[in-house]
């Protein structure tokens, strides 16, 4: 008998500090694999620096994390090379056509040219672009934008997609649209999601929450089982910020 895979993602006792300010403090929780996992919590909560940690554009004062069972810090390469990451900041090059930009980001991931065209289509059929293909990405509508940076994130096969404020400024059918796309990639493709956010109207019952709070785990669990707890919990959090 094989052992089980290991979850897409195991953070644990991850601690950072900025000078004087203590950004996380010991945070544990882990994504299975093919789960949706939700980031909750306010504004300097510590979400960003969580996912600079797993991303490794900080190193972390204290504590693992381990990408499908990579060390992040011992194993970078390995650990990178499995995760598909759509930060808040734009990687995709607006007056270029999508095709163009996801070509360029293929070949930044070593995809050759002969692979690189069936993997944008397939990359561009699971965000529901295949029509926008050769459109400029200044043209695209924000939600569409958002969608083919999702698209560019997936292009090397990602076991785990990291997502910082997917849905931020966007209308409320654009955000629908984006969270389908996420939720139809876990479910037919069985790439897990890290979704941080500091809506709580964003969360399904059937999710995963972790509830992150001035850099400490709060609360964690399923949202059905957290039920009222969850949204009294974080009401009293973002008071408490307020
Ligand atoms: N480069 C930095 N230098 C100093 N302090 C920082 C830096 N980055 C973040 N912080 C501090 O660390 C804490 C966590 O910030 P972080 O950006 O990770 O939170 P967040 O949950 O992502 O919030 P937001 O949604 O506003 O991005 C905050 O107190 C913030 O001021």
């Amino acid at each position: 008998m094989t052992a089980a895979a290991p979850p897409a993602l195991e953070i644990a006792g991850l601690s950072h500090s900025f000078g004087a300010v203590r950004a996380l403090r010991e945070v544990s929780f882990t994504v299975p694999r093919g789960a949706f996992v939700a980031l909750l919590g306010v504004n300097g909560a510590g979400k960003t620096t969580l996912f600079s940690l797993v991303t490794r554009l900080y190193d972390s004062t204290s504590g693992t994390i381990r990408v499908a069972g990579f060390d992040a810090r011992r194993q970078p390469g390995e650990a990178l090379a499995r995760l598909g990451v759509v930060f808040q900041s734009r990687a995709l090059d607006a007056d270029l056509t999508l095709t163009q930009n996801l070509r360029y980001h293929a070949a930044l991931h070593g995809i050759g040219r002969r692979e690189a065209a069936p993997r944008i289509a397939e990359v561009l059929t699971l965000v529901s672009l295949t029509d926008k293909a050769h459109a400029r990405v200044a043209t695209l509508s924000g939600g569409q934008q958002r969608r083919a940076e999702i698209a560019r994130a997936l292009l090397h096969r990602p076991e785990l997609l990291l997502l910082d404020e997917a849905t931020a400024g966007l209308d409320l059918r654009a955000r629908d649209e984006v969270r389908r796309v996420v939720r139809n990639l876990i479910a037919t493709e069985g790439v897990s999601a890290l979704w941080a956010t500091h809506m709580m109207e964003e969360i399904a019952p059937e999710d995963r929450v972790v509830v992150l709070h001035r850099g400490e785990v709060r609360l964690a669990g399923r949202a059905a089982e957290l039920g009222g707890s969850l949204a009294q919990g974080f009401l009293a959090l973002t008071e408490e910020t307020a």
